[in-house]
C-alpha cells in the first residue's frame, strides 16, 4: 500500500481541503448518489490547478481493491470524452475519488 501511494502521490488530495470543499461532507453539496456512496460538487486544488470538482465518497462500499483499482486505469487514460480523474484521498477510513466537474 506504501508503494501504491507513493507512485501516485501527485495525485493524492488532503482529507481537510475535501472536508473544506464541501463544507464537512454537506448535504447541500451532494449532487447524486453512486452506487458506492454519495457525489458532492465542490471546488478544489488538484495535480492540474484549482477547479470544480466531482467528489465521490466511496464509504465503506466498496473494498480496497477496486478503490485502487479505478485510480490505476483511470490516472492513465485522459480523453476529451471520458470525465478525468483528478486526484484521490485515502486517509483514515475514507476512500474519495475527486473527478472533473461535469456541467450538464
Ligand atoms: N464528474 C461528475 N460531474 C458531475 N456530476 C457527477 C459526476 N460524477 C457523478 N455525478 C453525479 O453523481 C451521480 C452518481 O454518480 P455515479 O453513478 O457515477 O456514481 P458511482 O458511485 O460512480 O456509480 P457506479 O455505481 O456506477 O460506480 C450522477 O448521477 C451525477 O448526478
Amino acid at each position: 500500500m506504501d508503494a501504491f501511494l507513493q507512485q501516485f502521490q501527485h495525485l493524492q488530495i488532503q482529507l481537510e481541503d475535501i472536508t473544506s470543499a464541501t463544507d464537512n461532507f454537506n448535504d447541500d453539496n451532494c449532487i447524486g448518489r453512486g452506487g458506492f456512496g454519495k457525489v458532492y460538487k465542490g471546488e478544489l486544488s488538484h495535480s492540474k490547478g484549482r477547479s470544480m470538482v466531482a467528489i465521490k465518497d466511496r464509504g465503506h462500499g466498496q473494498g480496497i481493491p477496486e478503490f485502487l483499482k479505478e485510480i490505476t486505469s483511470l490516472s492513465h487514460y485522459s480523453h476529451e470524452n471520458l470525465i478525468s480523474l483528478l486526484g484521490f484521498c485515502y486517509q483514515g477510513d475514507k476512500m474519495i475519488l475527486v473527478y472533473d466537474y461535469a456541467s450538464r
